[in-house]
């Protein structure tokens, strides 16, 4: 947590070398010291206290916009007098923890298993353990597991909003355009390869092998719905070689250069080669992705809806889909397909904003011009 004009003065933060690459140490200069539960509390302490010294979730008065269509009742309480907390991690990638059965598959062992202090805990699962213990909702913008089971089910008993994971900021916002894109075209992608340097503290983390590999999965899914989508051109369970590589390169700083190859089979077997090089500052591709989360997130909190056929107005599901078009591997309810797609998550998105003003989803069939 880091100061901000809204009271809240630079915290300290949960170091835990076990989970982020060991060139970090330097940096660990303000820490929440003590066992997990001890950790736990206090920042459930710096929540409250934050709450307390800025003012926000206080008050939330009227009804905001609202209305039906498309067999949707919606409505959107507000607006939002004073804000309300909304914690998102932005902090370094961690390794994946492992999954283990007594240890973090229910919501009863993950939080025995803080009281007993089990190194497996990470410390993102324990600031989102946090939040949804104060029923404040928490957004990973880091590719790690911090929603283990544990955490899944104790944030749906809650009812407290959750999401990630990982900004989709450069790179894998191009190739969930792309892909998309070629596979929707009838081209074949049978080969993505994708390498990326950069030079800041995100880079040096993902370094260790471990922290990389966190990043490799959540870079790597992301083509899959599209490749399943599309059953004429690929047999079940046929995939493209899909090659992920990271580099730290100190010199360029936050200036992340992404190289990336797409080789598509296509007509009378013909080959499509696409090559990019793109260079841009990694956080301001981040920032803006952050604000919207965060924002969006905040307003999901507000609406309540009843399809038709329903007696009562009710919540959105804990689990955020919604924020999938910001996110590399987007998290969902379980049995939930994702989508992947970036078009169809931003017409997911916009939909939904428009069914909560009451207009019909935007069928892009321009009937009123045929
Ligand atoms: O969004 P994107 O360009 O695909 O992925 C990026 C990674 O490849 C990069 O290594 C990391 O430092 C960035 O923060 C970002 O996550």
């Amino acid at each position: 947590m880091c100061g901000s004009p809204l009271g809240l003065s630079r915290k300290p933060g949960i170091y835990d070398p076990a989970f982020i690459a060991a060139n970090q140490e330097a940096r660990a200069d303000n820490l929440i010291k003590g066992s997990r539960q001890q950790q736990l509390d206090a920042v459930r302490g710096h929540i409250r206290e934050f709450k307390e010294s800025s003012g926000v979730d206080k008050a939330r008065s009227g009804r905001g916009p609202g209305g039906s269509s498309a067999g949707l009742m919606m409505r959107c309480r507000g607006p939002v007098a004073t804000g309300s907390v909304v914690v998102l991690w932005t902090a370094n990638t961690e390794r994946y923890s492992q999954l283990a059965e007594g240890l973090n598959d229910t919501a009863d062992n993950l939080l025995a298993s803080i009281e007993r202090d089990e190194s497996e805990v990470a410390p993102s699962t324990i600031y989102a353990a946090a939040c949804v213990l104060e029923g404040v909702p928490f957004i990973n913008g880091s590719p790690q597991n911090t929603f283990v089971p544990g955490l899944l089910e104790l944030a749906v008993s809650r009812g407290v909003l959750i999401a990630g994971d990982d900004f989709k900021s450069g790179q894998t916002k191009m190739k969930s355009v792309l892909v998309d894109f070629l596979v929707g075209a009838g081209l074949k992608p049978t080969s993505i390869v994708s390498y990326n340097h950069l030079g800041n503290n995100d880079g040096m983390n993902l370094s260790a092998p471990a922290t990389f590999r966190s990043k490799e999965i959540s870079k790597s899914n992301v083509v899959d719905d599209m490749v399943a989508s599309n059953s004429l051109l690929y047999e079940p369970g046929e995939h493209p070689d899909h090659v992920v590589v990271i580099k730290y390169v100190p010199y360029v700083g936050d200036s992340k250069r992404a190289m990336d190859e797409y080789t598509s089979e296509i007509f009378m077997g013909g080959r499509n080669t696409i090559v990019m090089h793109n260079t841009c500052e990694d956080s301001l591709l981040a920032a803006p992705i952050i604000l919207d989360l965060v924002l969006i997130a905040e307003l999901l909190t507000r609406v309540t809806f009843r399809r038709d056929g329903e007696a009562a107005l009710h919540e959105l599901h804990p689990v955020a889909a919604l924020l999938s078009y910001l996110t590399k591997a987007p998290l969902v309810p379980q049995g939930v397909p994702v989508v992947n797609a970036l078009s169809k998550q931003r017409a997911m998105l916009e939909n939904f904003c428009r069914a909560c003003v009451g207009l019909p989803p935007d069928s892009n069939m321009m009937l009123e011009f045929k």
